[in-house]
């Protein structure tokens, strides 16, 4: 049995006010939901007093990047080593930011998975087509390139406690997030093709949502069988329609 997970990704949003003052508010709106994992990954700098601010609360910490390497002359870098050392459990990799704007490749980022997952940390695999991809029709030949770098590299196996979080890049801060039904049947397509390698690893998996998820259509999105929660850019930055979206999660699976 599958136990949703609604993650906020912050991006590069906050300030020493704005971490305190969300995760004293989450902690509150949060405090009484049941059966839904909650994560929020703010920007490395505010890891820890995101930490301090969350500590005793069911809200765990996540990270939105990683480096290969656990030390060394990597000038600007963050490790695995370093994530687990504060605290962090989530780490986001692969997200389409960071495919377009640091060019980082489906090797790349399975390698990444390797160290996470070496860490003992739980990837959070970000994948999705971009708008001209589903136009072209391409949305399971995409989603099936990315995952096929890890499956090919690491094995089925590696998807064990794993997170995936299908993205499609049309989706992302637009406002115009994928209906129910194309997300589900992207994420069936997913689990199935994971299922060809190890049917198991495949039930077991959680496949978020992420794209313009809020509070009025998280509901339903998450009515979806395949659907284990989602990832929430925007709307993670307000503690009301965050816990909303978390309490929709919780509801749905929990019916
Ligand atoms: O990129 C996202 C989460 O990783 C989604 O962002 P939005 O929820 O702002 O569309």
């Amino acid at each position: 049995m599958r136990h949703p997970l609604v993650m906020g990704n912050w991006k590069l949003n906050g300030s020493t006010h704005m971490v305190h003052e969300l995760v004293t508010n989450l902690r509150k709106e949060l405090s009484s939901v049941v059966g839904c994992g909650v994560a929020i990954a703010p920007p490395m700098m505010y890891l820890d007093l995101a930490k301090q601010t969350a500590a005793g609360s069911h809200i765990h910490l996540g990270a939105q990047n990683v480096d290969l390497n656990l030390s060394g002359a990597f000038t600007g870098e963050t490790s695995a080593a370093m994530l687990k050392d504060v605290g962090a459990k989530y780490i986001i990799i692969g997200h389409s930011e960071r495919r377009t704007y640091h060019a980082e490749s489906d090797e790349l980022i399975a390698k990444k998975f390797a160290v996470l997952k070496e860490q003992g940390l739980i990837p959070v695999l970000c994948i999705g087509e971009t708008e001209a991809e589903n136009e072209a029709g391409k949305t399971e030949e995409v989603c099936s390139r990315q995952i096929d770098a890890v499956l090919n590299t690491l094995g089925a196996q590696a998807f064990e406690g794993a997170v995936i979080a299908y993205e499609p890049v049309w989706a992302i801060g637009t406002g115009k997030s994928a209906t129910p039904a194309q997300a589900q049947a992207v994420h069936k397509f997913i689990r199935d093709h994971i299922a060809k390698a190890d049917a198991a690893i495949a039930e077991q998996v959680i496949i978020q949502y992420g794209g313009s998820v809020n509070a009025a259509n998280a509901a339903e999105l998450f009515g979806q069988p395949d659907i284990d929660g989602a990832l929430v850019g925007g709307a993670s930055l307000k503690a009301d329609a965050f816990a909303t979206i978390v309490k929709a999660a919780a509801e749905a699976k929990n019916a």
